[in-house]
C-alpha cells in the first residue's frame, strides 16, 4: 500500500468560476511564432531554417493560410531583429532583472512587445492575442504576469519610450544607438570603426541593418542571361513556374549585369530558373566580389586555371565557373566540410566548362603551390556583414569569435598566396566589415608573407565598374545603406614573385 500522502480533493470550481472559464483561443499564426522563436532562442536555431517547416506544417493541417503565413514570418523576424530594444522597454516595465523571467515568458514578453511597439496591429488586439499565447503555452498564471507586463508596454508608442530608456546621444552614443537600432554594443562600435564618419552614416547602416532585404538571383553564365530572366520568356525565370506564387515582379540588379531582382514576397524557389540552377540566390555584393576576381590584371602569364579555396555553399563558385568557363578556363571548388562540399557540387553541376569540386582543408591544400591564376578566399568570417539577412545573428556572436577566426583567416590567406602563380591574383573576401577581419588581416599577410613570396595589393575599385561610395582603396567595403547589398569587403593581392 502506498504511504505517500493523498493530496486533498480540489476544490469543486464554484459556479461563477465555472462560468468565467474560457479556453484559451487557439491562434496557429502567434503559436507558429513563438515556436520558432523558442527553437532559435533555446536550441542555436536558425530563423531562416527551422520557420519555413513549422508553416509548411501548418498551412497543410489547414491552420494558415498565405497571408497568416507572411504575418507570422513577419512577427518572428521582427522580434528577432527588435529584442535589443524590446529588452530595454521590457526591463523597464517588469520587477526583476529579465535575465530572473523564464526564457518561454521572456518570448512571448518580446513577441508581444513587437506587436504592441513594432506593427499596425492595435494595441488591445496585440496585448490580448499574447496574452491567448500565453495562456496556450504557459498556463493561466503567467499570462497575468503577461498582461500586466504588456499593459504597461502599451501605455507608450515605441519613439516616447526610446526618449525614456536609450541613454542621451552625447553622454553615450553608442549606448544610445545600441538601444534604439537593437545591435550590441560591441557590434555598433565595430560597425562605426569600419563605417568612420558621423552619426547620420552608422544610424543609416544600422537602420538598413532592420530592414528584410529583397531577394536577388544571380543568372549563372553561359546558362541564362539576367535579360533573359527578366524576360521570364522561353528558358527564363518565370516559365515553367508551377503556380504563379514566387513569381512576382522582377527587376535588374543595380550594379551587377548578372542581377536580377525579385520583388518583395516573391519566392525563388517558385521559379523554373532557380529550380534548375540556371540561377542561384545570391546577394549582388557577392557577385560583385566574384566579378572583380574574374576581371583583375594578371601579371601577364595564362588564364586557365582558377581556385576557389573555400566554396561551400557554392554560390560564388557557380559564377565563378561559368565565367571561366567562357574563358576556356577550369575551375576547382575546395570546400573542407564534406557536407557543403556536395551543396557546392549541386550548385556546379550544369556548368558549361570544366571543373572540380573537392573535399579539402585549405590550409593545408593537396595541389602544388603555384597552381592557380586566380584564387578566391572568400573566408569563415563572423558574417556581420549580412546582418540584415540573419535576424538572430548578431545576438549569437561574441568578440570572442574574432578571436578563433583571426588566425584560420590568415593562415587560409598565406595558402591562397601559395596557390597562385607569380602574377596571379588573389581575392580575400569576407561578408564581415569588421576590420579585424578585413584590413588587419590583409595586412598582416603582407607584412609576414609565406618565406620566398611577395604580393601587392590592386587597386578594387575600377573593377566594380559604376559603383560609388568605395571609398580610398585599394580594397573596397561594400555597405547595405549605400549599395543596397550586404556589407561585403574585397582586398585584390597579385602575387609578385
Ligand atoms: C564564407 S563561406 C564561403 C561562401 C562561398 N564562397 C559562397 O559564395 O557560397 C566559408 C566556407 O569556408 C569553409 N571552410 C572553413 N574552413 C575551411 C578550410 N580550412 N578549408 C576550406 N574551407 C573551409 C566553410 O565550411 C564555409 O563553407
Amino acid at each position: 500500500m502506498s504511504t505517500r500522502p493523498r493530496r486533498p480533493a480540489a476544490p469543486a470550481p464554484s459556479a461563477s468560476s465555472q462560468r468565467r472559464y474560457r479556453r484559451p483561443r487557439k491562434d496557429p499564426v502567434r503559436l507558429v511564432a513563438h515556436q520558432a522563436l523558442r527553437a532559435v532562442q533555446e536550441r542555436d536555431a536558425y530563423a531562416n531554417l527551422v520557420l519555413p517547416p513549422l508553416l509548411a506544417k501548418a498551412r497543410r493541417a489547414g491552420e494558415l493560410d498565405a497571408r497568416d503565413a507572411a504575418l507570422a514570418t513577419e512577427l518572428v523576424y521582427g522580434a528577432l531583429r527588435h529584442q535589443g530594444t524590446y529588452r530595454a522597454v521590457l526591463a523597464a516595465c517588469v520587477d526583476r532583472p529579465l535575465d530572473r523571467v523564464d526564457p518561454p515568458v521572456l518570448d512571448v514578453l518580446v513577441l508581444g512587445t513587437h506587436q504592441v511597439l513594432g506593427t499596425r496591429i492595435p494595441s488591445h488586439a496585440a496585448v490580448s492575442t499574447a496574452v491567448e499565447l500565453a495562456r496556450s503555452v504557459l498556463g493561466d498564471g503567467r499570462a497575468k504576469f503577461v498582461n500586466a507586463v504588456l499593459r504597461k508596454v502599451a501605455r507608450h508608442g515605441l519613439e516616447e519610450w526610446l526618449a525614456q530608456i536609450a541613454p542621451e546621444w552625447e553622454r553615450d552614443p553608442e549606448g544610445y544607438l545600441s538601444v534604439v537600432h537593437s545591435h550590441p554594443r560591441w557590434v555598433v562600435s565595430a560597425l562605426w570603426d569600419a563605417l568612420g564618419g558621423d552619426r547620420a552614416g552608422i544610424e543609416a547602416l544600422l537602420a538598413a541593418d532592420n530592414q528584410r532585404p529583397g531577394v536577388t538571383l544571380a543568372a549563372r553564365p553561359g546558362r541564362t542571361t539576367a535579360g533573359e530572366l527578366l524576360r521570364g520568356g522561353s528558358g527564363g525565370a518565370g516559365a515553367g513556374a508551377a503556380d504563379g506564387e514566387g513569381e512576382g515582379e522582377l527587376a535588374a540588379g543595380r550594379w551587377s549585369p548578372y542581377a536580377v531582382r525579385l520583388a518583395h514576397g516573391g519566392d525563388p524557389a517558385a521559379l523554373a530558373a532557380v529550380r534548375d540552377g540556371r540561377a542561384g540566390v545570391q546577394d549582388e555584393g557577392s557577385q560583385l566580389t566574384a566579378l572583380a576576381l574574374a576581371a583583375a590584371p594578371l601579371g601577364g602569364g595564362p588564364d586557365a586555371r582558377w581556385l576557389d579555396l573555400c566554396a561551400g555553399p557554392g554560390g560564388k563558385a557557380a559564377l565563378l565557373a561559368g565565367l571561366a568557363a567562357e574563358r576556356g578556363a577550369l575551375l576547382v571548388a575546395a570546400e573542407k566540410q564534406p557536407h557543403r562540399a556536395r551543396l557546392v557540387a549541386r550548385a556546379l553541376a550544369g556548368t558549361p566548362g570544366p571543373y572540380q569540386v573537392i573535399t579539402a582543408d585549405g590550409t593545408r591544400p593537396p595541389w602544388r603551390p603555384g597552381t592557380f591564376d586566380r584564387v578566391l578566399a572568400d573566408v569563415p568570417c563572423t558574417g556581420l556583414g549580412a546582418l540584415r539577412r540573419r535576424p538572430e545573428a548578431r545576438w549569437r556572436r561574441r568578440p570572442q569569435d574574432l578571436a578563433r577566426l583571426g588566425p584560420l583567416q590568415r593562415e587560409l590567406l598565406r595558402r591562397a598566396l601559395e596557390s597562385a602563380r607569380p602574377g596571379g591574383v588573389v581575392a580575400y573576401v569576407t561578408c564581415s566589415p569588421h576590420l579585424a577581419e578585413t584590413r588587419a588581416v590583409v595586412a598582416d599577410v603582407l607584412h609576414r608573407p609565406p618565406a620566398g613570396l611577395a604580393a601587392e595589393p590592386l587597386d578594387a575599385r575600377p573593377l566594380l565598374p559604376g559603383v560609388p561610395g568605395l571609398g580610398d582603396g585599394p580594397g573596397v567595403q561594400l555597405w547595405p545603406h549605400l549599395h543596397g547589398t550586404d556589407a561585403m569587403h574585397l582586398t585584390l593581392l597579385r602575387r609578385t614573385r
